[in-house]
Formats: structure tokens, sequence, C-alpha cells
């Protein structure tokens, strides 16, 4: 079949994003990953689909895709770029548009200076909501705050590691580095991603508080490796950092592909993104049949 698409990024965090708001494509796990395949695809982190809204009230479903060919609850750099795709594609009238997806409603806005900001909703600590199995884990005396020891591999890799575990739609687990540059982000990310007190995986932070309004960030995504920058990503280490008392409310976070804003109030307040959107190239591809 011959798939149209547009080639999108936020932050270097690649997409492929599909118009189903006429038609659903009904594309296999197998062809998501051929569309996200570097050498034999078009190459991408995630896949967004554009559906029409399920509900009154909702402009539109987005459905995301890992490069696994995994369907997930939130992708943030790709909120942005959804945003961005319904207004230039005429398909949404205003730059405020409300989103249904897997883990909630979400809200973005495109600004008067091209960048969008996202209210993606109150972060989640509640270990069953994460989902993450805290049984027999005793959190660490910081005031409540979500930061586990998580034992790591077997015996012969016992490296203990200090986590912030929280949702944003997604599952985060963030630890705190000296300095990204020489983070050990590919080599535990993925232990990190398939820990068993993990049942439906993480995506792996690794942060580095410059100051109280700056931080570096790298993401060992769930389903895609690491990626150049994780949207959700940046409002966990935010969120993470923030209930450790270690940074303000306004956070810029520098990631490889580029920066982010993290806004986030405290308790139940929405953690605000703002950020780039851009496309890319559009074009057409030929998929194999679904298998
Ligand atoms: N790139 C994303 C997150 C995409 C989903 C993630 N890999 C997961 O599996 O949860 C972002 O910008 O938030």
């Amino acid at each position: 079949m011959r798939v149209r698409f547009t080639k999108m990024q936020g932050a270097g965090n690649d997409f492929v994003v599909l118009d189903e708001t006429r038609a659903r494509l009904n594309l296999s796990a197998a062809q998501y990953q051929q569309l996200a395949d570097r050498h034999f695809g078009v190459g991408a982190d995630q896949i967004l689909s554009v559906r029409p809204s399920p509900a009154a009230g909702i402009d539109f479903e987005y459905v995301i895709h890992n490069a696994d060919g995994g369907e997930v609850e939130q992708c943030g750099n790709g909120a942005r770029c959804f945003a961005r795709y319904v207004l230039d594609k005429g398909l949404a009238s205003s730059p405020r548009i409300k989103v249904q997806t897997l883990s909630g409603l979400i809200e973005p806005r495109v600004n008067e200076d091209g960048r969008v900001t996202v209210d993606m909703g109150p972060p989640v600590f509640e270990p069953a909501r994460i989902p993450f199995d805290d049984a027999g884990l005793d959190p660490q005396p910081t005031g409540g705050w979500h930061r586990w020891h998580l034992a790591l591999g077997t015996s012969a890799d016992s490296t203990i590691l200090p986590l912030a575990v929280l949702s944003m739609g997604n599952p985060h687990a963030v630890q705190e580095v000296e300095d990204v540059d020489s983070a050990p982000v590919a080599t535990q990310g993925p232990k990190i991603e398939h820990h068993p007190r993990f049942p439906n995986r993480v995506n792996a932070g690794f942060l580095q508080i410059v100051d109280r309004a700056h931080v570096r960030l790298r993401v060992w995504e769930r389903g895609a490796g690491e990626t150049l920058a994780c949207g959700t990503g940046a409002c966990a280490a935010v969120v993470a950092g923030i209930r450790l008392g270690r940074l303000d409310s306004r956070v810029d976070v520098e990631t490889r592909g580029g920066l982010l804003t993290i806004e986030w109030a405290g308790g139940a307040a929405p953690v605000l993104m703002t950020g780039p959107a851009v496309t890319v190239f559009e074009g057409e591809i030929e998929l194999p049949d679904a298998s």
C-alpha cells in the first residue's frame, strides 16, 4: 500500500505524521516499524496518527507508535508537532486545540513566535498508576519524594540507582548525573527500560542540574532508544527536580536537539511544555502489505 506522510521534528525528536482524519490506514506493528526504519523506511523515533475527535468538545485523537511498532500513551514533542500539523494543514481553525490521547486530554496551543506550548496535565506519582512495582521498597527519607534505590541487573551487575519514578501520561525513571555527556545512557538505559519493576517498561532520563533554572538532559526512550530530545522526559525530569527542592518552577531544558522550557507550579497543577515544532518534508512511501 502507498502511504502519504509528513516528516516533522521537535528539538530533533523526529516523527512521521499520518493523516487519518478521513480514513484509517490500519497499519500493522511491522508497517509502523518500516516507516520508522532509518535505512529501509522514512526514519523516525515515533509515528503520529491524526484521527477525528472521539467525543464532542474534543478536536482530535492523537495516536502514538514508537519506532518498535508499539502503541504508547503520550509523546510531548509529538504533541507540539501534532498541533503545528493540524493548523498548517487547515484541519484546525484555531491555534488552541483539545486533543485526546491514550492517557487523557492535552491542550496544545501554537504561539505567535511559532513555538508550541502544551498543557500536559499533572504528573502522577502513585506507583500503581505509573505503573511501578514498589513492593518492598522504601522511599528515601526526603519528604515523601518518590525516589528509590533500584538494583540493576544480576549480582555481576549490582548497580544501585536512586531514581525518581513518575508518569507524565507515560512512565519515566529519572536519575541525576554529574555530566550528561559522560552519562551511561546506552548501557544503563536499556536495563532500566526493561527492569522487571516496570511492567510496561519505562523511559530512562539522565538529568544534570546546571542551576535552579537550567538543566541538561538525555533520555533513553522506551521503544526507540536514545533520542535527541524527549518532551515528556523533560517534563518528568523538571518535576523531579522541583519536588527535590533543587529547581525553580520554570526551567530551561537543554537537550542534544534543542531547548525546551518546562513550567510546573507543583501539586495538581498541570505541567506546561514549550518548544519548537518543525515540518521537514512530505512524501509517499510504498509499504509491504500488513503481516
Ligand atoms: N518522544 C516522546 C516520548 C515518546 C513515547 C516514549 N518513547 C514512551 O514509550 O513512552 C516525547 O517527546 O515525550
